[in-house]
């Protein structure tokens, strides 16, 4: 894991690790020398034979230090799983209840959040009765607000996503919504934040010893032998050495290896290069603006909605995405700008420009971004920021990434905004996004792409949300654009007459898949894939016989979890053969420009 590359994460998880093993085999090793009571040796400070001193039945206190880490570790466990278990559902809550009662949830978490901790936990170790029981119990309901207030934050992200939207339309239930959609979704973080919860109990059991409500004699954990040994710190201060560096030392080895795996969890997913697509995207990278080579992108829970998608774009050249809705082009686009968002796992190659995304750190693929590649969104509300005045979004990519003063990079926003024909560009500079019209919106964002020098232009069908005569002009600007800046275009569509017109080369995907890649000439007639085939013929035009209803293709496409052993399209074709349901047909060039894959291709 990339995450436990970095010194600070890896120290923590030598120190966890270390402290797990003791855990294991320091009763088994030292059990005995902990309990042996020696009359000779009473209190005594630190010699060769006993490093930290002697208790006051003459037992070796290092010795005691290395055995109580089992009932250390083992309290802070109990107690943080008693904070999962009260804390994750109280947080999945305001996510799931009717508006009223998800303010309601709210509500409860913020009050409990605001009590403090450490008092909740001692009133309930003392209510519960003085001992580890009542420790854990107590530590654990003090530590359940901080994790329902964890759940909630990363629920209310999934909560809205299209998945959790469908199945709440399809009329699945509140419980299953919780424990199928959202959970799974939210896991991986939510438990890369227990080790530092892990950390944090861990230090509040030590405490609750010390003040002797946790574990009592003759029961002991490092929190009461740092309570024996501060005792006489004065005389022998090593006889408190020994439990303050061990809490000190597992304390900080789980807080910086949560920070570090909490850190890598909250990260967009990253492409994670395979050893083969990396092989074969050195060998094309250097033809075209964007190479994809074997391209998948998994989600937890067995969805694979991006399978080993393969693609280049060259400059100037505009290539269509069309496929039917989840097919896997949008996921596609974001795989190809590091977007798939958490918990998406990308894998493969993608190169942008001759470099390969998987090489980059953090800050050269964020410059890489900021100055080669412009993003179109479907809704262009959710790509411009409704909180700040369009001009100074423009700038922002300029003050960032091209290094020129605000004013500059005011004045290079204005003439963008004219370039993309908006008029009174000064005036519509200093207005916010909501006074833009949805026309003007997509031309902005048109205009932010090109305040640098944009590659590679990806639209994830951004006429969608426009009005035909509108729709129209964006897609002259897109091209014109295009041939103007020889940035190489992804156009995603589902619209296959509007590929049609727009682009040059069309990718045509299914089930996740690339099944068919074809000059945009050949696509009305010279399809070779029954789906391309298919998807055209689903497509009015002036000839069709408007009285009889339009054709659709019958049966569904398989979901992101179904991969058969067969092509994915053979339950819906009508040249299927017994080969296609056995078989996968692999994408396969039959001319220039021309990629199928099916068995059955003419
Ligand atoms: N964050 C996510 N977690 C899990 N599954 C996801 C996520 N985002 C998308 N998917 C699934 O991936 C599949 C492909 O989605 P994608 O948005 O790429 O399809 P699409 O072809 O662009 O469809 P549309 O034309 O409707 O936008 C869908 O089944 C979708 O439900």
């Amino acid at each position: 894991m990339r995450a436990l590359r970095s010194p600070a994460p890896l120290a923590g998880l030598l120190l966890v690790t270390g402290f797990v093993a003791l855990a294991l085999l320091g009763p088994v090793l030292w059990g005995q020398s902990a309990a042996r009571i020696d009359d000779a040796a009473i209190l005594q400070g630190h010699s060769p034979s006993h490093p930290f001193g002697t208790d006051n039945l003459g037992r070796d206190l290092l010795a005691r230090v290395l055995v109580a880490t089992r009932l250390s570790l083992l309290l802070a466990a109990l107690s943080t799983a008693i904070s999962l278990i009260v804390g994750v559902p109280l947080g999945v809550l305001p996510s799931l209840l009717p508006p009223r009662g998800a303010r309601a949830a709210a509500g409860v978490i913020n009050a409990l959040v605001a009590f403090p901790g450490l008092l909740l936990a001692m009133f309930t170790a003392i209510v519960a009765g003085l001992g580890a029981r009542g420790a854990v119990l107590g530590m654990g309901l003090a530590g359940a607000p901080m994790l329902a207030r964890l759940t909630q934050t990363l629920a209310a992200s999934v909560a809205n996503s299209d998945y959790v939207s469908a199945a709440r339309v399809l009329g699945v239930s509140r419980r299953r919504i919780a424990l199928r959609h959202v959970l799974p979704n939210i896991a991986e973080p939510l438990l890369l934040n227990v080790t530092l919860i892990l950390g944090g109990s861990l230090l509040g059991l030590a405490g609750l010893s010390f003040l002797g409500l946790g574990v009592q004699p003759p029961d002991y954990d490092w929190g009461r032998l740092l309570l024996e040994g501060l005792n006489r710190v004065y005389v022998d201060p090593e006889a408190a050495l020994g439990p303050a560096v061990a809490i000190g030392l597992a304390a900080a080895g789980f807080n910086l290896l949560g920070e570090g795996l909490a850190k890598a969890a909250s990260r967009t997913a990253s492409v994670v290069r395979d050893a083969a697509a990396g092989e074969a995207l050195e060998q094309v990278a250097s033809q075209g603006v964007l190479s994809v080579r074997g391209l998948s992108v998994a989600f937890p829970g067995g969805a694979v909605p991006v399978r080993e998608v393969c693609l280049d774009v060259a400059p100037g050249e505009i290539v269509g995405i069309v496929g039917e809705s989840g097919s896997g082009k949008s996921l596609t686009a974001l795989a190809i700008a590091g977007l798939v968002p958490h918990p998406g796992r990308v894998t493969g190659g993608v190169s942008l420009c001759g470099q390969d995304l998987s090489a980059l750190s953090p800050r050269e693929l964020r410059r890489l971004r900021g100055t080669s590649l412009a993003m179109m969104f479907q809704d262009p509300m959710t790509t411009l920021n409704p909180a700040m005045r369009v001009g100074a979004q423009l700038a922002e990519v300029s003050t960032t990434h091209h290094g020129l003063s605000r004013k500059d990079a005011l004045t290079r926003a204005v003439d963008r905004l004219r370039r993309v024909s908006i008029a009174r560009p000064r005036e519509r500079a200093r207005q916010h996004p909501h006074a833009f019209s949805g026309g003007m919106r997509q031309r902005a964002v048109i205009a932010m792409g090109l305040m640098g020098t944009p590659r590679l232009v990806i639209a994830d069908e951004p006429t969608t949300a426009l009005d035909v005569t509108v729709q129209r002009q964006i897609l002259c600007l897109l091209r014109e654009v295009t041939d103007e800046t020889g940035a190489a275009t992804l156009f995603i569509s589902h619209d296959i007459a509007v590929v049609g017109e727009l682009c040059h080369r069309v990718v045509v995907m299914y089930a996740g898949r690339v099944v068919e890649e074809l000059p945009v000439e050949d696509l009305v007639s010279g399809a070779a894939h029954p789906y391309t085939r298919a998807l055209v013929a689903s497509l009015p035009d002036m000839d069709t016989d408007r009285s009889l209803p339009l054709a659709t293709i019958p049966g569904r496409q398989p979901s992101p979890t179904e991969d058969g052993p067969g092509c994915a399209f053979a339950a819906r074709c009508d040249l299927a053969t017994e080969r296609c349901a056995a078989g996968r047909p692999p994408l396969v060039r039959y001319g220039p420009e021309r990629r199928v894959a099916c068995w059955e291709a003419p």
